[in-house]
Order: C-alpha cells, then structure tokens, then sequence
C-alpha cells in the first residue's frame, strides 16, 4: 500500500491512477463526503420528520433543486422514510447529469442504461404525468431491480421481456384484457412517441443478442429519415457501463469482494477497451434514437479519459450532426471542466460527491 495516498487502496488501483494521469488525493475525502437524498416530489412536508427519524441535520443542496445531504455515516435504506418511499437515495453528481438533459413536460425520454434506476425515477418525477420514460438495459436482474424501484416510488411500470425476435411481458401480473392492450400497443413502439402521458417502459436485452437499445425499425415503423427526425425521442441518457472508479464507495466494496476481483472487474486492459467499444456503441446508438433538436447526456462514474473524452471525440469525429453542448445549468455546480471545453468532471475532492463525467450533446439537422 502507498502511504501517501492515506487510503486502503491496494498498489494496483494506485497504478491504475497513475497510468490514467488521475491524482490519488482526490479520493482522501471520502470519508466526509456527505450522503445525499431527493425528496419525492409532493414528500416536502415531510422532512421535518425525516430529520427527526434519521438524528441529523439534513441540509438543503443550494445548487440542487429537491436534494438534501446528510452526514456520510448516515444509513438511509434502513430509515422509514426510505422504505415509504418518501425520499430516494441518490447521489448529487447523478442528479446533475439529470438536470443538465433540461427536461421539459411532455418530453419522450430513453434511458439507454437505466438499472437500478435512479436516475430513471428522477427522470420519471419531473416528467410526472406528461411525457413518457423508456428504460433500456441488459442485465435482467439489475432490471428487476429497477421495476421494484419503480413500484415502490408509484411511478408505474411496465416490463418487457425479449423472447427471439419478439418482445413478451416479463410480468403476468396485470390482467389478461391490460395485458392483451399492452401487447397491441408495443406493436406500434412508434406511436408510444407520440402519446401523452406513459408510465415508464422497461425493455430487457439479452446480453447476446448484440443490439444495444431500440432497433430503428421497432422505433419507426415506416422508418422514412423525416420520420426519425420529427419522432426520435426528446432526450436521451446514456448513463454508460464503466469502471466506476470515480467512485471511491464502489472502489472500497472490493475490501469485501476481495482486490483480486477489483483486478478482475476494473483495472483488466482489456476489459477496459472492451468497455471504450462498448460505450462508443451506447453513445451512437443513444444519438440515432434521438430526434432532430434533442439533447443527449453522456455520463460515466469513471474518470479516465479513454472511457470519457476520448470516447467523446470519436463520436464526434464520427457524427457530424453533433454538437458538443454547454450545459447551461451547471453554472453553479460545484464541478470542473473536462478536457474538452464544455464537458463537466465531478472529481469527489472538489465536488463533495461520487465521481463523475458528464457531457452533452445537440442533434443538429445534417444528414
Ligand atoms: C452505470 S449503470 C447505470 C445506472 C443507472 N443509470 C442508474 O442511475 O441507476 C450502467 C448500466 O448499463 C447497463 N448496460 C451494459 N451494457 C449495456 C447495453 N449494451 N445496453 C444497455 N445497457 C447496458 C448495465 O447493465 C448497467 O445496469
């Protein structure tokens, strides 16, 4: 171990550091790194009593509409008002990647890496009855996850199993009749765009299936480029795959799961490449669902700038009707610039928060 670091982090993390120019004391503050809540949205009058329940001050985000934090030894699953659904535990950086997609009433909004879920309840609350939210991931479970999220804040839900070529409910709990609608509804994905209110979508990729979000055609029937244009969705997330060494708590699980599988997991080479491949894809994929004038936000827990920057300038060397957007709202957050003007590094010395990437992009009318 490194003394100078005054982690218990193992020599390979620290090489790992090293090796992607990122300075070990930005983690040093992990420990007085604060927790961090959003209140349900209507729960506001409760936090009187949620203070009261949890024995500490809980303090108002000012750079963070509906977030509080928390002294970091707090346990917030295993409050009442968590398991009540009143308040979500979520961190600040990912609620920042939210704001900065600018959501607006009536938006249609994928989430291309949605479990377990935050980010799409958060997503799902500021849309609240108008819009609609769609989900997308590949792993089953972290999608179960997700739709016991989903059900638990009463945001609704309805899941989607792919079964060959054909996508068959994952759930059989709804009625036969609500089922049977829901089914004739998927078969026109498309129109799902152009209706009103929705309550979030799950769909469930096989890992092996090698599509990574919604084919064009299952999204457009007709599939005319006009068409795309005018109903691609409003806003896109691609909250990609990643090492996640921005994020110091998920770093320090490996003491329990073992250094090895910390190897293993996120400092193997080639998984890392295999990782920049795959959040390239995510990203494109993310952007051809998008319509004509719609924003996509691009966000990873990783700090290195193979899986952020670098990724950023080959999707842009590779679509010409992207455009590298300022994030207006980040004004007043507690982040820094990246290495490309205009994308935004959570670094958790700095920002009091898990570490974080963000950048975002407008789809410009080139063809
Ligand atoms: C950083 S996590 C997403 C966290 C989530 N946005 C939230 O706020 O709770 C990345 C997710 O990407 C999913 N993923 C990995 N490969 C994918 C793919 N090809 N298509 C869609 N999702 C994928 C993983 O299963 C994982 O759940």
């Amino acid at each position: 171990m490194e003394e100078s670091s005054k982690l218990a982090l193992p020599d390979a993390f620290l090489d790992f550091l090293k090796v992607n120019g990122l300075d070990p004391s930005i983690y040093t503050a992990s420990d007085s790194t604060p927790r961090y809540i959003r209140l349900k949205p209507g729960c506001e009058a409760y936090l009187e009593e949620v203070e009261a329940e949890m024995k500490c001050k809980i303090e108002k985000v000012d750079w963070l509409p509906g977030f509080y934090s928390l002294p970091p030894d707090i346990q917030i699953a295993s409050s009442k008002a968590y398991q009540e659904g009143k308040i979500y535990g979520i961190d600040a950086a990912s609620g920042a990647a939210v704001l900065a997609l600018d959501i607006s009433a009536g938006d249609h909004v994928l989430d291309l890496c949605a479990a377990p879920g935050a980010k799409l309840c958060m997503i799902s609350d500021l849309l609240g009855d108008s819009g609609s939210v769609t989900g997308v991931d590949v792993a089953s479970h972290r999608l179960a996850a997700c739709r016991t999220m989903l059900q638990k804040y009463a945001l609704g839900e309805s899941a989607l199993e792919e079964k060959g070529d054909a996508f068959r409910e994952w759930t059989s709990r709804r009625p036969y009749k609500e089922r049977k609608k829901a089914t004739k509804a998927r078969k026109t994905v498309a129109s799902q765009l152009v209706l009103g209110s929705q309550h979030p979508e799950l769909i469930f990729y096989g890992r092996h299936s090698g599509v990574v979000g919604p084919t064009r055609s299952e999204l457009y029937q007709s599939g005319c480029d006009s068409e795309v244009s005018s109903q691609g969705y409003d806003k896109v997330l691609v909250d990609a795959e990643c090492t996640h060494d921005g994020s110091i708590k998920h770093i320090q699980k490996f003491e329990h799961w073992g250094w090895t599988t910390l190897q293993r997991r996120v400092l193997d080479a080639e998984r890392t490449d295999s990782l920049t491949t795959l959040q390239l894809k995510l990203l494109s994929n993310g952007f051809r669902l998008l319509k004509v004038g719609g924003s996509l936000v691009y966000s990873t827990c990783s700090l290195t700038i193979a899986q952020n920057e670098d990724v950023v300038q080959k999707f842009l060397k590779e679509n010409a009707s992207a455009e590298l957007q300022e994030i207006n709202a980040a004004k007043n957050w507690p982040c820094k610039s990246g290495q490309i003007p205009n994308t935004l590094l959570f670094d958790p010395l700095t920002s009091q928060t898990s570490g974080l990437f963000v950048a975002k992009f407008l789809k410009l009318a080139i063809w």
